[in-house]
């Protein structure tokens, strides 16, 4: 069985962070693994508290995993610090990590922050030059690229810009924009849209981290960029679909929803 690791914050209500992550890998076929940079308090109406582990227990935790059960694939989500955020890029480099994710999370759906500013630029110089693939929603490419994004114009403009800088594929995704669902993916000088039937569903607390996740899961068994995003996609779109409706603010996907027949 192929194995991916997830490096992230944990979410008390389950439908984001390493929870989403665990819950996506073992639903698309690989083995999860978890290194926690944070535990956060929160459900469906927003974040109440963050408590950061220290760069020593992160570091404890990514040695445990590389050097046992050595991951055939790594997603990134929230790492709020840069002193967290160097630790990551020190020791995927030490450990020669491969299929690299990144999913630049700075701010919940339900709008809570999850990331210090000067975390941002951390972000940059750590992180996103080792990713082979980095996902952010609509406001993070704004953030990261300097640029308003408001139509497709825009998401192909600053994902060729971010691409261009961190010499990395950029998947710029379409959930925040008003009239599609359409992810945009920049690599290599090229463009490439993965539509997407738009749901009408208001629950969609950890859409980003459960994408992310699926590609990272895919990749580690073996596909390639474009055939991982696809199936990715696909997967998050049935578990929109499925239409869970827990809690009483941005509630959760169904992560098994190709699981349980
Ligand atoms: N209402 C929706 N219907 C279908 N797909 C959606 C919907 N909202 C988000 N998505 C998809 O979910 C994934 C995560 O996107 P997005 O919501 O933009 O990320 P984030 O959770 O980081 O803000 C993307 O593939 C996006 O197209
Ligand atoms: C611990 C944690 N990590 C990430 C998110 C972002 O979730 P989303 O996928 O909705 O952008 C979150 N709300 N909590």
């Amino acid at each position: 069985m192929k194995t991916s690791l997830t490096i992230a914050g944990s979410d008390s209500s389950g439908g984001a962070g390493i929870q989403a992550d665990i819950k996506t890998m073992l639903a698309n076929n690989v083995y999860g693994m978890s290194a926690i940079t944070a535990l956060t308090a929160q459900n469906t109406m927003g974040v109440t508290g963050i408590m950061e582990v220290t760069p020593e227990f992160l570091q404890q935790q990514l040695d445990s995993v590389f050097t046992d059960i050595y991951p055939d694939a790594v997603k990134i989500g929230m790492v709020s610090s840069p002193q967290l955020i160097e630790t990551i890029a020190e020791n995927l480099s030490k450990y020669e990590a491969k299929n690299i994710v990144v999913d630049p999370v700075m701010i919940a759906t339900s709008g809570a922050d999850l990331i210090q500013e000067e975390a941002v630029s951390a972000l940059k110089e750590g992180l996103l030059p080792i990713a082979t693939v980095l996902t952010p929603n609509i406001p993070e490419a704004a953030v990261l690229a300097g640029m308003p994004v408001n139509n497709d114009d825009d998401m192909i403009e600053a994902a060729k810009i971010l691409s261009n800088a961190y010499g990395c594929a950029v998947l710029l995704k379409g959930g925040h924009s008003k009239t599609h669902a359409n992810d945009l993916l920049y690599s290599n000088d090229q463009y490439r849209w993965f539509k997407g039937e738009r749901i009408d569903n208001p629950n969609t607390h950890g859409t980003g981290c459960t994408l992310s996740s699926a590609i990272a899961s895919h990749l580690a068994n073996g596909h390639d960029l474009e055939t991982s995003i696809k199936f990715a996609k696909d997967y998050v779109t049935g578990a929109l679909r499925d239409m869970l409706d827990l809690g009483s603010g941005d509630g959760p996907l169904n992560h098994g929803w190709n699981y349980n027949a």
